[in-house]
C-alpha cells in the first residue's frame, strides 16, 4: 500500500480540522473519497458524486488536498479526480449524512434534515447538488432544479437544505412555499388591492427581501400566466442579488410544455437534477432508518416484504411501514410477515386471484394515491390537485372496466358524457408524452388489479 492511502483517513482529518469543516461537508465530500492509485507523482481519487462532487472537490478542495498530502508524505503531488463509473471493479461507499438533531423551524418538517435521508443510487447526484447548495447558498449553482415522479424526497432535500443554511446562520432568511401558496397569495394581492393583508407590495416585500428562495412543486404555475409572469421578476430579483433559487418539479423544465420559454430558459441556468425510483437496497434503507428513527423493532422479514413489494413511491413506503404499526398497536397484536401481508394486501397482493375491478375500487385507489378522499374526485372542486387524479380515474375506469362513458360521469358525481370524453383524451395524450403520467398509471394499475398488472 503506497503512504499516501496508509495515511488517507489523517490526511483527510487535516483538512477537516484546519478547514474547520461541517461534519455534513466532511462526509459528503471528503471521507467518501478513496485514492484509487498513486503513480509518477499522480494521486487518483475517486468521487462517489460524480460530475458535481469532481466540479465542486475542483473548486473548494483541491488546493487543501494537495497542501495535505504533501505536509503527510514530504512529497509535491498531482490530483486526478475521477467518477466511479470509471473504474468499473471498485466499490465505492456512498456519500452519508450526520446528526443535526437541533433544527426546527416553522414551515419546515422537522424530520426532513440531511440526517434522515438515506443516499443511494437513485438520488446521489439531487443529493450532493443540494449539499452544495446548502454550504454556498447562491454560489454554487443557482437555481438548483431538482425533479422527479411523486413522494420520491423532493420536498425532504429542499426542508433538508433550508435547516442545514439555518443552522449554520440563523438569520439568514429562507423562505420556503409550494408554487400553489405562491399562487395564493400573488391572487389575494392582485384581487385585493390595498386594503388587504396581502398587499402587493407586501407580496414584493415577502418574495424578494429574502436571500433562499424554495418553491415546491413548480409545475402547478404552468398555464397560469399572471404567476409565471410574476415568477419570472420575482426569479431575476432574486437572481440578480446573488440569492439563492430552489425550485422542485415533477418534470425537467424541457418537458413542461406549457411553461413560458423565457422561464424554462432560466430554470436551465443552474443544476438540474433528478431523482428516480429507489433500487431495493435503497429502499430497505429507507425503511431501516425509518424503523431507527421511530424507535421500532421490526423483523428483516416483514422490512423485505415491504421493500420487494412496494417499489416505486416512498411516501407509499413509509405509509405502509405505518399501516402495520397502527394496525399492530390498535389491535396489539406481533408484527410478522402474516399480520404485513394482511394489513398491506389492497395494496401487495400478488399471488390473489384477478379481482372484478369496480369504478368504486378505481376511485377510492386513485384518491388514496393522491392523498385525496374519493368525494374529493367525486365533488366539484377544479384545483389541479384534484383535476388531475380526476381525469386519472375516468381514464383508468375506461380502461379497465367496460362501463360506458355515462355510467363512468355517474361514478365521478354525475359529470356528463362530454367531460368525461375530455378528461380521458387529455390522459391518453400525456401518457403519449409523459414519462412521468405512464408511471403513475402503471402504478394506479398494478394496485387497482395486483394480479393482472405486476410492476418489476
Ligand atoms: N432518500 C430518502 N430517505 C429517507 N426518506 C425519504 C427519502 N426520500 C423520500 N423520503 C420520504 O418519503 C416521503 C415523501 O417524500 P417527499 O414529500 O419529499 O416527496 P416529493 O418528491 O416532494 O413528493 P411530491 O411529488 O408529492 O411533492 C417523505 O416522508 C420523505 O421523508
Amino acid at each position: 500500500m503506497h503512504p499516501i492511502q496508509e495515511k488517507w483517513t489523517d490526511i483527510l482529518n487535516t483538512i477537516r480540522e484546519e478547514h474547520q469543516l461541517s461534519d455534513i461537508s466532511f462526509k459528503t465530500w471528503l471521507e467518501t473519497l478513496t485514492v484509487h492509485s498513486v503513480e509518477d507523482n499522480e494521486v487518483t481519487i475517486v468521487v462517489p458524486t460524480g460530475l458535481i462532487g469532481i466540479n465542486y472537490i475542483t473548486n473548494r478542495y483541491l488546493l487543501p488536498l494537495k497542501v495535505a498530502i504533501s505536509e503527510a508524505t514530504g512529497e509535491e503531488y498531482e490530483i486526478a479526480l475521477i467518477e466511479p463509473k470509471d473504474i468499473p471493479s471498485e466499490t465505492v461507499q456512498a456519500p452519508s449524512t450526520i446528526i443535526n438533531e437541533n433544527v426546527e423551524r416553522a414551515n419546515l418538517n422537522p424530520r426532513y434534515t440531511f440526517d434522515t435521508f438515506v443516499v443511494g443510487s437513485n438520488n446521489k447526484m439531487a443529493h450532493a447538488a443540494s449539499v452544495a447548495v446548502a454550504e454556498s447558498p447562491g454560489e454554487a449553482y443557482n437555481p438548483l432544479f431538482i425533479y422527479g415522479g411523486v413522494g420520491l424526497g423532493k420536498t425532504h432535500l429542499m426542508h433538508s437544505i433550508a435547516h442545514f443554511i439555518l443552522q449554520k446562520n440563523p438569520e439568514t432568511r429562507v423562505l420556503y412555499v409550494t408554487s400553489e401558496i405562491f399562487t395564493n397569495e400573488l391572487i389575494e394581492s392582485i384581487r385585493s388591492g390595498n386594503n388587504a393583508d396581502m398587499t402587493m407590495t407586501k407580496f414584493r416585500e415577502k418574495y424578494r427581501n429574502i436571500d433562499v428562495l424554495m418553491i415546491d412543486d413548480i409545475q402547478f404555475i404552468v398555464g397560469k400566466e399572471s404567476t409565471q409572469e410574476e415568477f419570472f421578476h420575482t426569479f431575476n430579483a432574486l437572481h440578480g442579488a446573488k440569492k439563492q433559487i430552489i425550485i422542485s418539479s415533477d418534470k425537467p423544465p424541457k418537458d413542461m410544455e406549457i411553461l413560458e420559454d423565457r422561464l424554462r430558459s432560466r430554470f436551465e441556468w443552474g443544476l438540474i437534477v433528478d431523482i428516480s425510483a429507489p433500487d431495493y437496497e435503497t429502499r430497505m434503507a429507507i425503511l431501516k432508518k425509518k424503523e431507527e428513527l421511530d424507535g421500532y423493532y421490526i423483523d428483516d422479514d416483514v422490512i423485505e416484504y415491504i421493500a420487494k413489494n412496494v417499489t416505486s413511491n416512498i411516501r407509499e413506503l413509509e405509509g405502509s411501514l405505518n399501516k402495520i404499526m397502527a394496525f399492530a398497536n390498535l389491535e396489539n397484536c406481533e408484527i410478522n410477515l402474516a399480520l404485513a401481508e394482511k394489513v398491506l394486501k389492497d395494496i401487495i397482493s400478488p399471488d390473489e386471484e384477478m379481482r372484478v375491478v369496480t369504478p368504486e375500487i378505481i376511485i377510492r385507489t386513485v384518491a388514496e394515491h393522491f392523498d385525496l378522499s374519493a368525494s374529493d374526485l367525486i365533488g366539484n372542486k377544479r384545483s389541479s390537485q384534484i383535476t388531475y387524479p380526476r381525469q386519472i380515474a375516468m381514464y383508468l375506469c375506461r380502461q379497465m372496466t367496460d362501463i360506458t362513458l355515462k355510467i363512468i360521469g355517474d361514478k365521478l358525481g354525475g359529470r356528463d358524457h362530454s367531460t368525461i370524453m375530455n378528461g380521458i383524451k387529455r390522459i391518453e395524450k400525456e401518457v403519449q408524452y409523459s414519462e412521468e403520467t405512464r408511471e403513475v398509471i402503471n402504478i394506479l394499475k398494478k394496485k387497482i388489479n395486483p394480479a393482472k398488472n405486476s410492476l418489476k
